[in-house]
C-alpha cells in the first residue's frame, strides 16, 4: 500500500533574514493543520523557539499559539543542523515518522549559518524517505541587504573590477552562503520589502536571477506575511535532485571534514546579566553593532520594574526593540543576549554591555 508522505519545508536563508518571522505567520495561519516545528539554532539559546510560542502583542485570539502548541515544537541547538543532519536530525524525524498519524506538514528552520545542501540529502535516507518527503526548499533573503550588497556585488555589472578588491570589500564566505542557499531553492522570499523601494527591488532580482533558474519563483514579503498555499503544496520532492546541485561546500561535506565548514570562521557566544536600563543597553548595543563585525545580535532584557520580557533584534546595523510577554513566575528576570560574528570578543562586548546593569 502506499501511503502519502508527509511534506516538509525546509526554511533557510541568512541570519536575521526573517525564517522565524516566516514561520510564525505560517503557525498562526495553519488552522486545523497539525504542523510539526524543527528549530535549529546557531547559538545556545532557543530564542527562535521561544518566539514562535509566545504570543504576540496585538493577538486578538487567545488560541493563536503555534497550532502544534508545546509539543510540537522540536529544539536543535547543538550546533548547525547541517553538520549535526546524523546525531540530531535525524533521531527527530524519526519520532516524527513514528508519530506520522498525527501530523500533516513538517516544518524545519535552519539555522542562519546552515548549508540545505546535506539537510534535504538526509530525505534520502530509508528511514525518512519511505515516509516523508521535501514539499519545498524556501530561501528567505533580507531584501535591504541584499540590495546594499553585503553579500555580494554583482548587481553593478562591473564584476570584474570587484574581483581585485573582493576581499577588502565583502566577506567572500557570506558570498558562498547565499550562494548555497539559494541554489537548493524551490521557492525564494525576499524579506522586508516594506523597507524595499523600486531601485533596490530591481538590485535584488538582479542578484537573485543570477543564482536561481527561472522556473523558481521569487516572492516579496513584509514581516513575513504570505498566504500559506503560496508556500505549502509546492511539491517539489526536492531531496530526488538534491544531489546534482552544486555547491562551494561541497567537497567538505562529502569528505566528512567540517573544520572548513562555513560556519566555523564565525565566533558565537552567549552573554547574560542580571536587570539591565533599557536605553543604555539599545545605546550601547548600537555603538557595538556599528564598530564590531557583529552579524546577529538577539535576545531578552529584564528591565527594573517592567513585568514585561523585552526583545532585542539586531541584524546588521538595525536594532529593533519591543516586548513580546510577561515575565513568567517561575523564570529567572535576566537578559540573555546571542552574538553572532567575526573577530569578536566575549569579554569585549560583556564589559561594555555590563555598564548597562543595574
Ligand atoms: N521591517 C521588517 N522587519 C522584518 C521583516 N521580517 C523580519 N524582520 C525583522 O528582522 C529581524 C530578524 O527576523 P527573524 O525572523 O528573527 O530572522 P531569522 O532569519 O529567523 O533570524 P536567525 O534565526 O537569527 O537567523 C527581526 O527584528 C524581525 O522583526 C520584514 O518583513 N520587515
Amino acid at each position: 500500500m502506499q501511503l502519502k508522505k508527509i511534506p516538509a519545508t525546509v526554511v533557510t536563508g541568512f541570519l536575521g533574514s526573517g525564517k522565524t518571522t516566516l514561520l510564525s505567520n505560517v503557525l498562526k495561519q495553519a488552522q486545523g493543520k497539525r504542523i510539526a516545528v524543527i528549530v535549529n539554532e546557531f547559538g545556545e539559546l532557543d530564542i527562535d523557539a521561544d518566539l514562535l510560542r509566545s504570543c504576540p502583542l496585538d493577538c486578538e485570539d487567545e488560541n493563536a499559539q503555534p497550532a502544534t502548541g508545546q509539543d510540537g515544537i522540536y529544539e536543535l541547538a547543538n550546533g548547525c543542523i547541517c553538520c549535526t543532519v546524523e546525531e540530531e536530525f535525524l533521531p527527530v524525524m524519526k519520532q516524527l515518522v513514528e508519530r506520522r498519524d498525527d501530523i500533516d506538514h513538517i516544518l524545519i528552520e535552519t539555522s542562519g549559518l546552515a548549508l540545505p545542501k546535506p539537510l534535504v540529502q538526509a530525505f534520502n535516507w530509508p528511514e525518512i524517505k519511505q515516509h516523508c518527503t521535501v514539499d519545498a526548499v524556501i530561501t528567505v533573503i533580507d531584501g535591504p541587504a541584499v540590495a546594499d550588497g553585503r553579500f555580494a556585488h554583482d548587481t553593478d555589472l562591473v564584476q570584474q573590477q570587484r574581483l581585485a578588491d573582493e576581499n577588502l570589500d565583502h566577506d567572500p564566505s557570506l558570498k558562498e552562503l547565499l550562494d548555497d542557499q539559494l541554489s537548493a531553492a524551490d521557492l525564494v522570499a525576499v524579506s522586508k520589502n516594506d523597507l524595499l523601494d523600486e531601485a533596490q527591488r530591481k538590485q535584488v532580482e538582479a542578484v537573485v536571477s543570477a543564482r536561481v533558474p527561472e522556473a523558481v519563483k521569487t516572492i516579496y514579503t513584509s514581516n513575513g506575511e504570505v498566504a500559506l498555499d503560496v508556500l505549502m503544496g509546492i511539491e517539489s520532492a526536492a531531496e530526488e535532485r538534491i544531489d546534482h546541485v552544486h555547491t562551494h561546500h561541497d567537497h567538505h561535506h562529502e569528505h566528512g571534514e567540517h573544520h572548513e565548514h562555513a560556519h566555523d570562521h564565525f565566533d558565537s557566544f552567549v552573554i547574560s546579566l542580571g536587570e539591565v536600563q533599557g536605553d543604555a543597553l539599545q545605546s550601547i548595543l548600537k555603538d557595538l553593532i556599528a564598530e564590531k563585525n557583529i552579524f546577529r545580535a538577539k535576545g531578552f532584557a529584564a528591565l527594573p520594574g517592567k513585568p514585561m520580557r523585552q526583545v532585542l533584534q539586531a541584524v546588521g546595523k538595525r536594532l529593533d526593540v519591543h516586548f513580546d510577554r510577561l515575565w513568567t513566575q517561575d523564570e529567572p528576570r535576566k537578559t540573555q543576549l546571542v552574538f553572532i560574528g567575526k573577530g569578536i570578543e566575549k569579554a569585549e562586548i560583556e564589559a561594555a554591555l555590563r555598564k548597562a546593569e543595574v
